[in-house]
């Protein structure tokens, strides 16, 4: 024995009907009862009809035209000619009883919730028979059974309480007489004269479910046009998907916030019963839906769903009369239900200074006038604060049987929304552990439930959203990797990573969805917008995404200035600009401490060695307590290249000119030929060695004529390497008659650091130092007599951009 119902949209047109039709005849020939509401949008309808029809508006004649053709037209449809003229004449006599009632509303200009209960009685009435009728045309042998004879009810109209006693027996004793399948009006009842009764707000389910408890039955189906209940709302969240198994009592704490698929009170029955209930779809039979039944428990998924709740406003009564004092709560509860204001969330702090209560924002003027008036004397006498109202609040709950094993969930959702900048306005967690829920700003709902979404259900893919300033050299490889990287990423790390944003020094340019990296250059040539450093941060804030990460590919001290806005936006920051880093040590340590404080990553591994793991692996001895003793480091990519390349016969311009046409020198090479990059880097390894230093602290001494210095564009500075040719090749000359090579050296030692030109000998490591390599020798406590050595290219944009890459997914991955 099995009950279904097929709610309006699943019975709302007649290609629905033969989907509902197909789905009964594949359960047959077990003993079926099927609940059916009115036509999808019926109801609406007769609504409006008796509500213009009771103003004395002419109109409702045609509203009540518009209910008498949806009704016929469906037959016409649906059922042979040859055998429509029964239910033609069935049909027209209900519509006839429909249009005499409206008729009399009409002339009395009165609308009784009893009259109203015959009203909307139509709907379920008119539906039930039309199908009844095509089924049995469709050679599925079907009986009528009348809801109204069958539910006994009160006398309270519009939401009347059901006679379990009678109607149990009226129920067991008609199903084993009629046909093996029997559809039934859902909604409609009577009371004990016959008069007909409704059964309130979900009226349909409520139906279904008194007739399965009645008969004991193996399954309780409700089908609807949706695959289940859902992980999340999916208008918010698109990874939501349908949830296989549910207890009762996550279901029913499901459905309490938002997820509108069932209404708790009408299921009480079955769950008294404990009749496992399922959620199937109509446009998707084949869809396992989700079951709802006691023992849902076997998996390993301890949070089940999320469910939210909008519109919320919070009401904070605070005050120092209120400590200790019994009864306050219960006169702030009396108020707010004796005003009718269903209260959504409590919380009190163990201060007992003040209580939060959470509530509908169309209940905020009843709830403030009602607390006023309750708590008149103790404002007066400022014992307790005039009442303070947030509005423009949410709330998100995390619902799961198995949280309550699970220790530290409410780490993992508090973490997750803190790394998101989203502030929690009040929480409240029930001893079952069931619920955790939290309110917060409404226009953070949709980051939120997605970030929890993605923290919560690991098989998610979790969307990262980089907003790009600097697409040159590094960036712009950097988002080519990207546009290679990216299936693998989607498939193999369950990370859909996107731009959001990309700005270069002219033009910027957003898409919420992701620009399309097929051509991001001629996008942002063609529909950019001017370039303005603060808009287009304001535009990364304002955009509110979750998982945003803000890099910045310039060399630009501007740029650099805007991180620490940024990270108080929760934003985390990726850069191989050295320049926020390689600033005044305050500055450095700000930006660190702001990243702890507001929970974001501020990440910079390619500040120092490209793509070599320097910072990572400098960071790694010192947290595990090893103390750095000296460092003595190659640094600069261009300047190793440029003195492996400078031979005789070479003009020097020539080779600095090639470092740069490689992509290994800064946008304005004098900040490499001058030493002023290595001093950034041996600074950066300093201070993260833990110690205070600043760029004057280190000794340098350039190579370069001051006269070359002096120079104000690149082209200007080329023209004087050029002219001061003899002095490079002096330095070469001497150093090869020594059986040197030339290195510009960085060292750190005994708190002394120094940069500058040096002839190294045949014996020494860094000797054979190819290309544009660096090597970084680190002595510390353990690695005392052999440092540890780390060696690779040092510049270039394809190391660069790698070394940007990791950073990004260390951030994905944590
Ligand atoms: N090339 C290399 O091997 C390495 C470079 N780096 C760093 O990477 C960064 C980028 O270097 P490249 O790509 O070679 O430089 P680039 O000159 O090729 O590109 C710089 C980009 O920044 C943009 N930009 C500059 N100022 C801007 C502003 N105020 N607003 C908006 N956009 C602005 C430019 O339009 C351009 O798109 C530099 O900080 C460099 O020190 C770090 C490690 C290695
Ligand atoms: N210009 C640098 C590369 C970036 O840090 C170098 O030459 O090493």
């Amino acid at each position: 024995m099995k009950v279904l119902k097929f709610g309006g949209t699943s019975v709302g047109t007649p290609d629905n009907l033969r989907k509902v039709k197909d789905i009964l005849a594949a359960g047959q020939p077990e003993k079926t009862v099927c609940v059916v509401s009115a036509l999808g949008g019926v109801t609406n309808l007769l609504h409006a009809c008796s509500d213009l029809a009771a103003v004395g508006d002419e109109s409702y004649e045609a509203s009540l035209a518009q209910i008498e053709a949806r009704h016929l037209d469906t037959i016409k449809e649906l059922i042979p000619v040859k055998s429509q003229s029964v239910i033609f004449s069935k049909i027209r006599i209900l519509l006839n009883d429909l249009e005499d009632i409206m008729k009399g509303i009409y002339l009395i200009r009165e609308l009784s919730p009893k009259t109203l209960d015959k009203v909307l009685s139509f709907g379920e009435i008119l539906s039930s028979n039309i199908i009844v009728d095509f089924l049995n045309a469709e050679g599925l042998k079907t009986d009528l059974g009348d809801s109204r004879v069958l539910i006994k009810t009160d006398n309270i109209h519009n939401n009347a309480n059901v006679d379990f006693a009678s109607t149990n027996k009226n129920i067991t004793d008609y199903i084993p007489t009629a046909a093996n399948l029997v559809v039934c009006p859902g909604f409609v009842s009577s009371n004990a004269e016959g008069v007909t009764t409704t059964l309130g707000r979900g009226g349909s389910d409520y139906t279904a479910a008194i007739f399965a408890a009645a008969l004991d039955a193996d399954s309780f189906e409700i089908w609807t046009d949706v695959s289940g209940m859902m992980t999340s709302d999916p208008r918010q969240v698109a990874a939501a998907h349908p949830i296989e198994k549910l207890s009762f009592q996550e279901a029913l704490e499901l459905s309490h916030f938002g997820a509108k698929v069932i209404y708790p009170p009408t299921i009480q029955p079955v769950l008294d019963k404990k009749i496992p209930i399922k959620i199937k779809n109509t446009f998707a039979p084949e869809d396992a839906g989700t079951t709802i039944c006691e023992d849902a428990n076997g998996d390993k998924q301890f949070v089940k769903g999320l469910s939210s709740v909008s519109d919320i406003a919070l009401l904070n009564l605070t005050g120092s009369g209120m400590v200790g004092v019994p009864k306050f709560s219960f006169r702030l509860f009396k108020a707010l239900s004796e005003a009718k204001v269903n209260v959504i969330i409590i919380t009190q702090a163990s201060s007992e200074h003040s209580i939060c209560v959470g509530i509908d924002k169309k209940d905020i003027e009843i709830s403030q006038a009602a607390i006023a008036e309750e708590f008149q004397l103790e404002l007066s006498l400022r014992k307790i604060d005039p009442l303070e109202v947030e509005t423009g609040m949410a709330i998100v709950a995390l619902v799961g049987d198995k949280m309550r094993e699970h220790v530290g969930i409410g780490g993992q959702m508090f973490s997750a929304l803190g790394e998101n900048g989203i502030s929690i306005k009040a929480i409240a967690q029930g001893s079952s552990e069931r619920n955790i829920t939290v309110v917060l700003e409404e226009k953070h709902l949709s980051k939120a439930l997605n970030v929890l979404h993605e923290s919560f259900f690991l098989s998610q893919r979790k969307r990262m959203n980089l907003f790009m300033i600097g697409i040159g050299n590094v960036g712009g490889t950097f988002i080519e990797q990207i546009k290679k990287q990216y299936n693998y990423l989607d498939e193999f790390e369950n990370v859909d990573l996107r731009i959001v944003g990309i700005a270069n020094s002219r033009q910027m340019l957003f898409d919420i969805d992701g620009i399309d990296l097929a051509d991001w250059k001629g996008q942002l040539e063609s529909k950019g917008e001017k370039m303005a450093p603060q808009v287009f941060v304001d535009k990364m804030v304002e955009s509110n995404l979750r998982n945003s990460i803000f890099v910045d590919n310039t060399a630009n001290a501007e740029i650099a200035g805007l991180y620490e806005g940024i990270l108080r936006k929760s934003i985390s920051v990726v850069t191989p600009n050295k320049i926020a880093c390689a600033s005044d040590y305050d500055t450095y340590v700000n930006l660190k401490s702001t990243a702890r404080e507001y929970q974001a990553k501020f990440y910079y591994e390619t500040n120092v060695g490209a793509g070599l793991p320097v910072l990572t692996t400098l960071g790694d001895l010192i947290k595990s307590g090893d103390k750095i003793q000296k460092i003595q480091a190659v640094l600069s990519g261009s300047l190793n290249f440029i003195f492996n390349s400078f031979k005789p016969g070479v003009k020097f311009v020539d080779v600095v000119k090639q470092a740069g046409v490689e992509g290994y020198t800064e946008p304005d090479p004098k900040i490499d030929l001058s030493g002023v990059d290595v001093m950034r880097k041996i600074l950066i390894l300093i201070r993260e060695s833990g110690l205070k230093f600043e760029l004057d602290d280190i000794v340098s001494e350039s190579f370069i004529p001051a006269a070359c210095m002096d120079t104000k564009t690149n082209d200007e500075f080329y023209a004087s390497l050029e002219q001061h040719d003899e002095v490079f090749q002096k330095l070469v000359s001497d150093a090869e008659a020594k059986n040197c090579r030339l290195k510009v050296v960085a060292t750190f030692d005994k708190g002394k650091a120094s940069v500058g030109l040096q002839e190294i000998p045949k014996d020494h490591p860094f000797y054979i130092l190819e290309g544009k390599d660096n090597i970084v020798l680190f002595y510390t406590n353990r690695y005392q007599d052999q440092p540890l050595v780390i060696k690779g290219a040092g510049a270039g944009a394809e190391v660069t951009a790698s070394g940007i890459f990791a950073d990004v997914m260390r951030i994905a991955n944590s």
